[in-house]
């Protein structure tokens, strides 16, 4: 039996998502070997928009599976755009860990304790809505880098930073968060959480076998979360929320959709929710995008990937380029 060849980018986090891949497929009998892929948003510094968007990371480890080097590829399921490629199949969502976004915050503080002014360093311009809505005074810094980098900024160029709390859980670093931020003030980016194995849509064998690693919750809530994007037309740096969770109501399971849409200063910010059929996560997805459109959500999405950072002129003040 041939190994099958898994690509995985270099950082510490991916190595570990991709180990926990390999393991499971090991654990049901297959050969594995991890294959390293280097992309254009590790080695470049450049902000993400200026690289074509955070498709940077997952392009490289697409090209790799199309041309053959591996035949499996590990993504961070809110990396992946949504576009569909045809000829590449997502063979599994496994089960996801911890949705929430983490603070982490100098002195061991909270969002509510961080006096006005305080600088948090984040990258995301879907973080930055969300806590500028919460009218807290608070200030933002574009930050880039691996966990490790971001964690050591905190204290010295900022106040706090805020990231997955999943991928600090992945490196063995979340005794370090300071406060788990509630999905009812910071709803998390669609798919937070969760892997995405991708492998060629005609290698049915490699199908089989990683298919396998699927869980349907998981599968259910991200292809909900990952529809109402795809609706809004929206990429994955985008300022729009969404979580997704399988819940219980009188008729035996349901899927219920939490979503928001904020605009960068912190000035507008839309926020519904629905529920639906199990059976129909897309459908729910496209529903509820439908509703933040009828109610304005549109706007702010053009407007936030015209201009993805606020002018200086706006309420929040500005301390980065
Ligand atoms: N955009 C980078 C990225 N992609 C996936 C994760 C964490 C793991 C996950 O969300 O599944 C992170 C780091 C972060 O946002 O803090």
């Amino acid at each position: 039996m041939t190994a099958l060849r898994i690509g995985s980018r270099r950082s510490n986090l991916a190595m570990t998502q991709t180990g926990h891949v390999a393991d499971a497929l090991r654990a049901a009998g297959h050969d594995v070997e991890i294959v390293e892929i280097t992309t254009e948003g590790d080695v470049n510094r450049a902000p993400l928009s200026t690289l074509g968007g955070t498709g940077v990371f997952a392009s490289a480890l697409r090209q790799a599976l199309r041309d053959g080097r591996v035949d499996v590829a590990v993504h961070s399921l809110k990396d992946l755009p949504t576009a569909p490629e045809p000829d590449l199949a997502i063979a599994a969502v496994p089960a996801r860990v911890d949705p929430r976004d983490a603070l982490v915050a100098r002195d061991g503080l909270t969002l509510g304790e961080l006096p006005a002014g305080s600088v948090i360093g984040t990258g995301s311009p879907r973080r930055r809505a969300m806590l500028a809505s919460l009218g807290l005074g608070l200030d933002f810094q574009d930050i880039r880098g691996n966990v490790e980098t971001r964690l050591a900024m905190v204290g010295e160029q900022v106040d706090a930073v805020v990231l997955a709390a999943a991928g600090l859980r992945r490196v063995d670093l979340d005794g370090v968060v300071t406060e788990f931020l509630d999905p009812l003030q910071i709803l998390p980016a669609p798919g937070q959480g969760a892997l995405a194995v991708e492998v060629r849509a005609d290698d049915a064998e490699t199908l089989g076998a990683v298919g396998a690693l699927d869980h349907a919750d998981t599968r259910a809530a991200t292809t909900a979360e990952r529809a109402l994007l795809a609706r809004l037309e929206a990429g994955c740096s985008a300022p729009v929320g969404a979580l997704a969770e399988v819940v219980e109501d009188d008729k035996g399971p349901a899927l219920s959709l939490r979503a928001a849409v904020a605009d960068p200063a912190g000035d507008r910010e839309i926020r519904r929710s629905a529920t639906g059929p199990l059976e129909d996560p897309a459908g729910l997805g496209r529903t509820l995008a439908e509703t933040l459109l009828a109610d304005g959500a549109g706007d702010i999405v053009a407007d936030a990937s015209h201009d993805p950072v606020p002018a200086p002129n706006s309420s929040s003040s500005e301390s980065d380029t």
